[in-house]
């Protein structure tokens, strides 16, 4: 097989600005010469996954054997590797959704094909979000059913469908890029290289218009960052990133001004028909130049269809049931206030769009029996084929159309033929769009890393910092130098007991504020797929690890020394344990923050805990009734407060008996007829009614810090999973 020339064709392909997601299609023998076609290249950047491990996605001729190979490309705007999406053809029919036996939507039907823009309009509440829902698969339908191409709709799809969320619910604290070379790092398949993924990063920033803002931090309320109108397209923007074949987008153009809101349904528009990507947009009152950007609309009144069809037949639809529309009014102005107007022009124009359901031009897959009809699927799927022949678009799972009588174009696939292109094509990109689009390994590093960028500001601010320099050299001042002896022994008690329940709550307090807004991100994440709860659950410890260790060993390093230095294994060695208490206590935060949705209730609880950890420590109080007793062994801070009495009394300098002692130890005598000097550790404990050793209430420690862990991993997977 000849294919000189060739080099010259490929190369000016993989050039192209769009080099990397050009699509080919190679007629030839794809197994022998595309992949030594692309070997034998030296290409700037890797050959295009599609061509070589995957030839079974090349549009394939096999009868057409040419001596020369012939590459063509279409100007695919995607500027990277990533696999091309597969077009897929929305239809939804008859959908039923009721809560509380109210219905919501009732009989909602309507079809969407690739390259298509549907707007879903209707009075405030009429359900466009709840459709969307439906739609998206986060929201299950009581009747009806939702199919892509001929498929129903089920969790598999999932990744293939952006939803984009009416709220812009994102991190505050990262800057835009950030927030999408994350998701890019995530959402993109592990074989595209970083570059690669930077590379649809700069691309999106660039298509959305979002470049001169890429360094802003996304803000809140408290701090401002991106505009309203960035934030939207920010929020598209993460979605496209993963190159959908279906988008869904609740509201994108609320709260944008005129021209930001037609600009953003323009480049959508644009983005739909160039890539083949199917777009359902709900939007509340467009104006006359974006309505008429869209292909299809579909009116929705109190949760039932008003209109489905062409946007520009909705005027002529109105016309026919007796509402004229004045010349140079908004058409969209005019059918929303049609529908708000009375309740018998309501239920006129409802009855219209059911009659409407039965006419010709309605659309045949919308038919109850169309994709069951005598054994075979019916699919119209005209098209895409167009689309594939126009313009040498090669779809995953598509391309074998066989066209038979094509009596207005319609393809009649036989139901075993159907399932089997669907089998490959759903076995050859599986890896992708069913499992996760990143190994584990992947998943942890990139949320680790974003853990620590995030919490950084919040757990390490200045305010903090201040705060634990002051503490420590207040603690260092009041228990400065304090001799070991009796008369200070409550004295040195008092700092340990303090320095260990102030670190274990400010862990505590920190874990429990940091759920909140946080579980909003990640339930976003995780329902579109993402990556794994154990990834993010495990990351977050390791990325907050040395965030939470750092502030209790600076307070360590001053007040500690101030307090009387003895030995550095010593200093270190009640680091040590500080630092797990603290982690320990960070535990409980991460479990009591999972279970509690309500910010108020999880304080409470917390500070309940707290409090009674605190009084069954050991310090404030060492005589409980009876039936009390067994509190304190629930409490974390019991064991911490009697590890760093064990290390401090057994490893520094002993404490010298006082003159009037409360310890007998120090006044009977020894047999020998010597009299106690120091008071052992043994005895110290003994009088708080302790004598566990250090390896139990460590062993007990790590126990906290296991049991909760895992308990708070359990909570977010089986109770507040997201739906
Ligand atoms: N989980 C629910 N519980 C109770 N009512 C609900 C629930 N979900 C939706 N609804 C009701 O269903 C109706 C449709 O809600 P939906 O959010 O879909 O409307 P919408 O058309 O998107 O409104 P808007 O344009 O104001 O965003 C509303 O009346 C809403 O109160």
């Amino acid at each position: 097989m000849g294919f000189k020339g060739l080099p010259a064709v490929i190369e000016r392909v993989f050039l192209d600005f769009y080099s990397c997601s050009t699509v080919c299609v190679l007629v030839g023998n794809v197994e022998e010469v595309a992949p030594q076609a692309f070997r034998n290249e030296q290409l700037s950047c890797p050959p295009l996954s599609g061509c070589t491990t995957h030839p079974e996605r090349l549009h394939w001729k096999s009868d057409a054997i040419s001596p020369a190979l012939t590459v063509e490309h279409t100007a695919l705007t995607f500027p990277c590797m990533l696999e091309p999406s597969r077009p897929l053809q929305l239809v939804f029919q008859d959908i039923c959704v009721s809560v509380q036996k109210r219905p919501i939507l009732k009989d909602v039907s309507g079809i969407v094909r690739p390259g298509q823009v549907l707007a879903v309009m209707g009075p405030s509440g009429c359900g466009k979000t709840t459709l969307l829902d439906c739609l998206s698969g986060q929201r299950a339908i009581d009747s009806g059913t939702i199919r892509l191409n001929r498929e129903r709709l089920s969790k598999k799809w999932r990744r293939r469908i952006c939803y984009v969320l009416q709220q812009d619910i994102f991190f505050a604290g990262l800057t835009l890029r950030e927030t999408l070379e994350y998701t890019a790092m995530l959402r993109l398949p592990d074989k595209l290289p970083r570059s690669e993924k930077m590379r649809c990063v700069d691309h999106i920033l660039e298509v959305l218009e979002l470049t001169p803002c890429q360094h802003t931090k996304i803000g809140d309320y408290l701090n401002r960052g991106l505009s309203g109108g960035e934030k939207k397209r920010a929020n598209i923007a993460c979605e496209l990133l993963t190159n959908p074949s279906i988008m869904l987008l609740d509201e994108p153009t609320s709260g944008l001004d005129s021209h930001a809101a037609t600009s953003l349904i323009s480049s959508l528009q644009r983005y739909a028909a160039q890539e083949h990507k199917t777009v359902v947009i709900t939007v509340h009152q467009p104006s006359s130049q974006m309505f008429h950007m869209f292909d299809r609309l579909l009116l929705l009144c109190r949760g039932q269809t008003a209109y489905f069809g062409d946007v520009n037949r909705v005027v002529d639809f109105f016309q026919d049931i007796g509402l004229t529309m004045k010349s140079h009014y908004n058409p969209a102005d005019f059918i929303l206030e049609q529908i708000k107007s009375s309740p018998e022009v309501r239920d006129k124009i409802i009855q219209a769009a059911r009659v409407a359901r039965k006419s010709s031009s309605y659309p045949t897959e919308l038919n109850q029996d169309h994709f069951t009809k005598n054994g075979v699927v019916m699919v119209d799927f005209r098209h895409l084929h167009n689309l594939l022949k126009d313009d040498r678009i090669v779809a995953n799972g598509v391309a074998p159309i066989e066209e038979t009588q094509s009596e207005e174009g319609k393809q009649l696939w036989m139901e075993t033929q159907s399932h089997s292109s669907s089998a490959s094509s759903d076995s050859h990109d599986g890896d992708f769009w069913l499992g996760y689009p990143t190994s584990f390994y992947t998943q942890f590093k990139v949320l680790s890393q974003r853990n620590f960028k995030e919490a950084r500001p919040r757990m390490l601010s200045r305010l903090n910092w201040l705060q634990t320099i002051g503490l420590g050299m207040m603690a260092g001042a009041l228990w400065f130098q304090l001799p070991k002896t009796e008369e200070s022994l409550h004295d040195i008690q008092g700092w340990m007991f303090f320095s260990q329940t102030y670190w274990m709550l400010f862990a505590l307090f920190g874990a429990l504020s940091s759920f909140p807004p946080e579980r909003e991100v990640i339930s976003k994440e995780r329902r579109s797929g993402a990556y794994r709860l154990s990834a993010y659950y495990i990351a977050k410890m390791v990325g907050e690890l040395p965030l939470v260790i750092t502030l209790p060993a600076v307070y360590h390093l001053i007040s500690y020394p101030m307090l009387g230095f003895s030995s550095p294994s010593l200093f270190l060695t009640m680091l040590a344990f500080l630092l797990l208490n603290t982690i320990v206590a960070q535990s409980v935060g991460f479990f009591v923050g999972a279970c509690c949705m309500d910010m108020n209730l999880s304080i409470t609880v917390s500070a309940l805990y707290t409090l009674a950890t605190q009084l069954f420590g050991g310090y404030l109080s060492t005589r409980f009734p009876s039936w009390l007793e067994w509190v304190r062994f629930t409490s974390m801070i019991h064991y911490a407060y009697q590890n760093m009495q064990i290390l401090e009394f057994s490893e520094g300098p002993p404490i010298v008996c006082g003159e009037q002692s409360k310890f007998s130890i120090c006044t009977t005598e020894n047999p020998d007829g010597t009299m106690n000097k120091y008071i052992p550790v043994d005895a110290i404990l003994d009088a708080q009614g302790c004598t566990a050793p250090l390896w139990l209430n460590t062993l007990v420690l790590v126990g906290f810090l296991v049991v909760f862990r895992v308990l708070g991993y359990i909570v977010l997977r089986y109770v507040r999973c997201p739906k």
